[in-house]
């Protein structure tokens, strides 16, 4: 994050036309008002929009021309230094639309949006799978875009050459050498993912019940993980301030410790292979004991982006695990109004986190157990799975033993036979 501040510190943001064309698939406002803030979440400031609306798109060139005449003129006359397509682009496309643009570099919004998971990416395996999402992206469409996103902060932090690809410029870009790091990364990636699996294994040992919190980008989620463990998680009004999943200790009413894991918010229309790059870190949420949903309750379009949800954690085989809906933001004017069917939630001002709690608590309850224990003292390592795994409330050292009283996960039960109280 500070490689970050210091770029937004240091320059001022790019400035940048959007271009869409609206064939009446989805709502262009919304979708450009979305571009914009994925923009800004890029340090580039969209100073115009030009959108036009029709059926087929102009071949080759996507706008009509005229069109792209009027965004010429606006460009130069705003001194935009790029212009953003609210789209996919082909290769060539992006070639006739920048000679079309006079020269002005082209994107696409998959690309800004893999541009903005790379520059935020945390830990390695999130650095290297969105190196190889953009380069994968970028290959085919290496003539015609220029350097406004290689400027926005290429390079640094991910272990020497490790990151250089994704901050070059096209001229340095040769086919061969990315041909040569995306095989490079895949194969990391391969051996990271057999690790990763493996300390997914060691978490299960740990006992600890997990429950993840998915949604949208925006929604709430780290807001909520701070509201509930305390500050720690990187929170901005800026899109993706979540990349990779992180992980904190959550104590329960009940006393029962889980582990709460904040994943990568949703846009919409998430790109293809942008789903594929993220999916290790998606699949957090099928490693849970209870999926929570979070959506915006000032949003309108929060019953669509919960289905979008759905589908997506559909596709990585978590049809089983309980799910919890939570509609976060209910302190905005214009929020959903009180319904004691819904769970409302605001992490601002800590509404409904209690009931948030306990309805955890309850859909947890099969999982532990409260006890009241003997321990001889030829037998106090068994009160580590209630000290590691659940909790001690009471613990007096009398003269026969250890006496504890607490929460044991159900099956470390076994353990404590013969000792109870
Ligand atoms: N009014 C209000 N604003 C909130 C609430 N919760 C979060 N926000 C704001 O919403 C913005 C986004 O919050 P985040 O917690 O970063 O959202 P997120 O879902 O983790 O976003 P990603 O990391 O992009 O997936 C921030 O500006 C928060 O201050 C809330 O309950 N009420």
């Amino acid at each position: 994050m500070s490689e970050l501040y210091d770029i937004l510190v240091e320059t001022p943001p790019t400035k940048v036309i959007l271009l869409a064309l609206d064939q009446g698939l989805w709502d262009c406002e919304r979708s450009l008002a979305e571009l914009s803030a994925l923009c800004e979440a890029n340090h580039m400031e969209a100073v115009a929009q030009v959108t036009q609306k029709r059926q087929t798109p102009e071949t080759g060139i996507v706008l009509g021309s005229g069109k792209l005449e009027e965004a010429s003129l606006a460009a130069e006359t705003l001194g935009a230094e790029c212009a953003v397509f609210d789209g996919e682009l082909t290769g060539s496309q992006i070639r006739n639309i920048s000679n079309a643009l006079g020269g002005l570099e082209v994107i696409d919004r998959t690309m800004l949006i893999l541009e903005i998971f790379r520059s935020r990416a945390v830990t390695n395996e999130g650095k290297l799978q969105t190196e190889l999402a953009l380069l994968r992206y970028r290959l085919p469409r290496l003539q015609g875009m220029g350097e406004a996103l290689s400027r926005q902060g290429g390079g640094g932090g991910g272990g020497g050459g490790a990151r250089r690809g994704a901050g070059e410029t096209k001229l340095e870009l040769d086919r061969r050498h990315v041909h040569a790091r995306i095989d490079a990364l895949a194969e990391k990636l391969a051996e990271m993912e057999k690790r990763r699996g493996e300390s997914r294994k060691a978490r299960a040992k740990t006992g600890m019940p997990v429950v993840s919190l998915v949604g949208y980008t925006n929604v709430g989620k780290s807001s909520l993980m701070n509201a509930l463990c305390g500050p720690s998680v990187a929170e901005a009004d800026m899109l993706f301030a979540t990349l990779d999943p992180t992980s904190r200790k959550l104590i329960l009413p009940s006393g029962m410790a889980v582990l709460l894991v904040d994943t990568v918010g949703f846009v919409s229309r998430l790109p293809h292979n942008l789903v594929e790059a993220f999916k290790s870190t998606l699949e957090e949420a099928a490693w849970s004991d209870v999926i929570i949903r979070v959506a915006d309750a000032g949003d309108e379009q929060r019953e669509e982006q919960l289905a979008v949800t759905d589908e997506v954690l559909d596709g990585l085989d978590c049809a089983d695990i309980p799910r919890l809906t939570v509609y976060n933001k209910c302190d905005k004017p214009g929020a959903m109004s009180f319904d004691p069917d819904i769970l409302l939630t605001s992490a601002k001002t800590g509404y409904g986190l209690d009931t948030l709690l306990a309805k955890l608590d309850e859909m947890l309850s099969d999982r532990v157990h409260t006890l009241k224990v003997l321990l001889p003292y030829d037998k106090l390592g068994l009160a580590a799975p209630m000290r590691e795994r659940g909790s001690v409330q009471v613990e007096e050292y009398r003269e026969d033993g250890l006496y504890l009283e607490g929460i044991v996960k159900t099956e470390d039960l076994h353990y404590f036979e013969g000792y109870l109280v």
